[in-house]
């Protein structure tokens, strides 16, 4: 029996403003899999995945769930949280209403929250720490604190995708490691995940696959090397990059846990 890919993209091209910013990359993303791309400033990684939740116009092809992206229409199995996410920054929406508008877009038709909808927010943000602050407007919390409540949302829906950019920026450690149990539960459940990410932290034993893009194209695909995934005090002992995930050609066949 075949698994059908949550991802299949061939030859992704997307010229902006003139210029080509991504220039034919191939990505493919089995159920349950967590896949990371890295890759330095202007690479192209925020613009993959905009490309891949049909955010930005593309040549190549993206099939999500087996569906052409033109034809998938079924956006609430698709949790999506952008690069500093400022959407709300105009609106006085509170924690609550910013993390429950995760529910409200994915649903087939648009309506009133549900008991389970309110629920499934509630409990999210309890686990990302923000109860105290459920009822406050969003835009009078820390920039790390509103990161935490952009993540429930992406969550609260229960997706079968993720694709998170740069989720952890500016996240403090204690809710990294909470984070980390939430996508691992996700994973548990089959979830597929594509985070755009510099740093990984505690997330990186989760890592199936890293995709390193420079230029626009795919340098390096393989496992994820890094804290959490092999001998800390190697790292220290032999090396003097700091504590980031950084990929080394592969050995072994792609999509490997090393
Ligand atoms: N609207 C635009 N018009 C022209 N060029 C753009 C536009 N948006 C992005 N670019 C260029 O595309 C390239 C890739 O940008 P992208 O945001 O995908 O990079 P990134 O790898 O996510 O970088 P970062 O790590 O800084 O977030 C950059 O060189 C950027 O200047």
């Amino acid at each position: 029996m075949t698994t059908t890919p949550v991802i299949d993209a061939t030859g992704v091209t997307v010229d902006l403003g003139g210029t080509p910013v991504l220039r034919g990359v191939d990505l493919r993303v089995l159920p349950g899999e967590f896949v990371t791309i890295l890759g330095a400033n202007g690479s192209g990684k925020s613009t993959l995945v905009r490309a891949l939740v049909g955010l930005i116009p593309h040549r190549g092809s993206i099939e999500l769930f087996g569906t052409p992206l033109a034809q998938f229409g079924d956006r609430r199995r698709i949790g999506y949280m952008a690069q500093r996410p400022d959407m709300f920054s105009g609106v006085p929406a509170t924690v609550t209403e910013v993390v429950l508008s995760g529910a409200l877009s994915r649903r087939p038709r648009f309506g009133w929250p549900t008991r389970s909808d309110r629920a499934a927010a509630a409990e999210l943000i309890d686990r990302v720490g923000l109860s105290r602050l459920a009822k406050r407007p969003i835009t009078h919390l820390s920039g790390g604190q509103q990161q935490r409540a952009h993540i429930a949302r992406a969550l609260v829906a229960n997706p079968d995708l993720v694709v998170m950019d740069e989720p952890m920026a500016g996240i403090d450690a204690h809710s990294a490691e909470v984070f980390a149990r939430l996508l691992g539960e996700l994973e548990e459940r089959g979830t597929a995940i594509v985070m755009v990410a510099h740093e990984l932290g505690p997330l990186a034993p989760l890592v199936d696959r890293a995709v390193h893009l420079e230029g626009g194209l795919v340098e390096y695909e393989g496992p994820a090397h890094g804290p959490g995934t092999h001998d800390h005090a190697h790292d220290h002992a032999h090396s003097s990059e700091p504590a980031t995930t950084r990929p080394v050609p592969a050995e072994g066949p792609l999509g490997g846990q090393s």
